[in-house]
């Protein structure tokens, strides 16, 4: 099955690698809005296709797009350079909206026409904001937010270096806004099913409001961390994006945090996806503490707010 990804800087050419790695394409199309980046890479990456189940990897327009079941979407500013590094700036990637839904009300119309049957992944920031115009824009509802699966898995790696425990035995999830306003499920954190605080106190770590404080701004601030480092997060992404692609290209039917329109509370945000072949099929609403509960109504309100901007 044939994938397309329409940016690649930094981020897309990290979807790509990841997507080509994964094996789970049998083409892979890059549209760049500089056709000589996007050449370079599929042609470099074209290379070492034949070590992957990957046959073809190749750069065209947008009617090149004609078939894919599963389009990235990755052009746009980044925090870098759209100033959006500052950890005490509580719009955070949201100083990002502006620019990039002007670069989306460009890019959608010709994605949908060349590729109108294909589940449209947004990855741009601020992706669940952009992932509510795509729907617009694209008028269907095959539009997912990457949202907050990458959150999640640093809740989980950031947990699993307190517990010295692999994340993958890990079960916690960040939920509403890949940004500030985003909630930490902590009520519902699990290592191996014991609950999070049973099982801090089994290991002997010390549990409590700083070391819970120190988590969550790690979390929510590893973009900075990473910008700091090498100026772009992209690796991560590029992970999280080809799993994705797995996950709907495969119609696996797995539960995983992802963004998607919300018609019961009218926005996109990210809660438990059941996610398969035609995107999120079904989103589930987990139990919440009290604190977490008034934290969703507050992250509903600020993608509320920001949603109407950009109508
Ligand atoms: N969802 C996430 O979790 C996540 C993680 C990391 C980065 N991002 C976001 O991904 C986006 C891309 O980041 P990057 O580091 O790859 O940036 P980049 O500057 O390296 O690449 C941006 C790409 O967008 C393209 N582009 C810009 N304006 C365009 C236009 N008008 N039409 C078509 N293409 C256009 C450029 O040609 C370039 O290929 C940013 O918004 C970034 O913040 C999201």
């Amino acid at each position: 099955m044939k994938i397309g990804i329409v940016g690649a800087g930094a981020v897309g050419a990290a979807c790509a690698m990841a997507t080509l790695m994964r094996g789970c394409a049998s083409e892979l199309v890059l549209v760049n809005r500089a056709r000589d980046r996007a050449r370079g890479m599929a042609t470099d990456m074209g290379y070492g296709a034949p070590l992957s189940s990957t046959a073809r990897v190749t750069e065209g327009d947008y009617s090149d797009l004609a078939g894919a079941a599963l389009i990235m979407i990755t052009a746009g500013v980044n925090e870098k350079s759209g100033g959006a590094t500052d950890r005490s700036d509580p719009l955070g990637r949201l100083r990002l909206l502006d620019r990039n839904a002007e670069i989306y009300r460009k890019v959608i119309p010709p994605i949908t026409t060349a590729a109108p049957d294909a589940v449209l992944l947004v990855v741009t920031d601020p992706p669940d904001p952009l992932a509510y115009l795509t729907r617009e824009l694209a008028g269907h509802e095959r539009v997912l937010s990457t949202g907050t699966l990458l959150d999640s898995l640093r809740f989980r790696v950031h947990l699993g270096r307190r517990l010295r425990v692999a994340p993958t035995a890990i079960e916690a999830q960040v939920l509403g806004e890949h940004g500030t306003s985003q909630i930490f499920h902590w009520s519902a954190a699990r290592v191996g099913g014991v609950p999070l605080p049973d099982a801090l106190e089994q290991f002997g770590v010390m549990q409590g409001d700083d070391v819970r404080t120190t988590i969550e701004n790690e979390v929510r601030y590893a973009n900075i961390t990473i910008i700091e480092g090498i100026g772009a997060s992209q690796y991560g992404i590029g992970m999280v994006c080809a799993r994705i692609a797995e996950i709907v290209l495969r119609d696996e039917r797995t539960v995983v945090p992802i963004g998607a329109y919300n018609s019961k509370l009218g926005v996109t945000l990210s809660l438990p996806g059941l996610v398969g072949r035609d995107g999120c099929l079904q989103a589930l609403e987990p139990p919440l503490s009290n604190d977490e509960h008034a934290g969703l109504k507050k992250c509903i309100e600020t993608l509320r707010k920001v949603q109407e901007r950009i109508r």
